[in-house]
């Protein structure tokens, strides 16, 4: 299997997160990984990029590990992170130039990659010449967008990649994450906006309480096409109706 989440545990101090999860992600696939918020989604994505050690169990892509064949496996992973890890001192040019040298993209490849990326997210180009620190939360997303796939990395994981994004800007990362799969690749997002993950997810994985509680197809999830996302999300994490009585101070 592509990617493989064999029985991986995380607990912080007491707090079990990761129960003994298990999850095998074939090529082709673009999994919409799911759960309330606080829940571990993002705990597992920052284990998958060993950004936080695990107490147990491995994951691997193509049967390697990040850990004995770092270089191998980063060279196939692009990472967009909840919290973007830009380093803003920099333009959004010389950023995206920094880390397309750093994955050794051909310097003329680089340039015209560069190119064709700005152009498809930013309706103003010049802005890239500023810092990154000037830039609104959507900006800095796009740009940790073009940064993570800058390598064409086969390994895409997205943590949130719609937050603070426009509605223009959404649905150009709704169109590029569709063409970007290209049946040889894996791409994980994880997302609360539920709308535009039906839009791009070919498969659906939620997590809840420390475990894997489904995993299917998309169409498997929203019976066919019949219920909305977030209908069949809220049925299957039975969440009661909100009492709404001790609020009643709010009136
Ligand atoms: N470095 C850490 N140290 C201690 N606890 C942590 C750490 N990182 C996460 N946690 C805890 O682990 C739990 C899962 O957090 P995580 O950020 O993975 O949730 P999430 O599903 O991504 O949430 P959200 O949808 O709100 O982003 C939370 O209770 C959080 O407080």
């Amino acid at each position: 299997m592509a990617l493989d989440i064999n029985s991986v545990s995380k607990k912080f101090d007491k707090q079990i997160v990761l129960d003994n999860i298990s999850l095998q992600i074939p090529e082709g696939s673009i999994l919409g990984l799911l759960g309330r918020n606080g829940i571990g989604k993002s705990t597992l994505i920052n284990s998958m990029i060993d950004l936080l050690p695990l107490d147990s169990g491995t994951i691997s892509y193509d049967g390697k590990s990040l850990i004995e064949d770092e270089l191998e496996v980063k060279r196939n992973l692009g990472i967009v992170g909840e919290q973007n890890q830009l380093v803003e001192e920099f333009s959004g040019i010389n950023y995206l130039n920094f880390v397309g040298e750093l994955y050794k993209v051909p310097s003329s490849e680089l340039k015209s990659r560069i190119e064709s990326l700005v152009s498809f997210f930013f309706t103003d180009k010049d802005v890239l010449k500023k810092r990154i620190s000037s830039y609104s939360t959507g900006m800095k997303k796009l740009i940790g967008v073009c940064a993570a796939v800058l390598h064409t990395p086969k390994y895409l994981l997205m943590d949130e990649p719609f937050s603070g994004l426009d509605a223009v800007a959404t649905q150009k990362l709704v169109q590029f994450i569709k063409n970007y799969q290209n049946g040889d690749r894996v791409i994980l997002i994880s997302s609360h906006i539920l709308y535009h993950l039906e839009k791009v997810a070919t498969d659906i994985a939620v997590l809840n309480e420390g475990k894997i509680v489904y995993h299917n197809s998309l169409d498997a999830f929203t019976s066919e096409g019949k219920a909305e996302l977030d209908k069949a999300l809220l049925d299957l994490l039975v969440v009661e109706d909100v009492q709404m009585d001790d609020l009643s101070w709010i009136q």
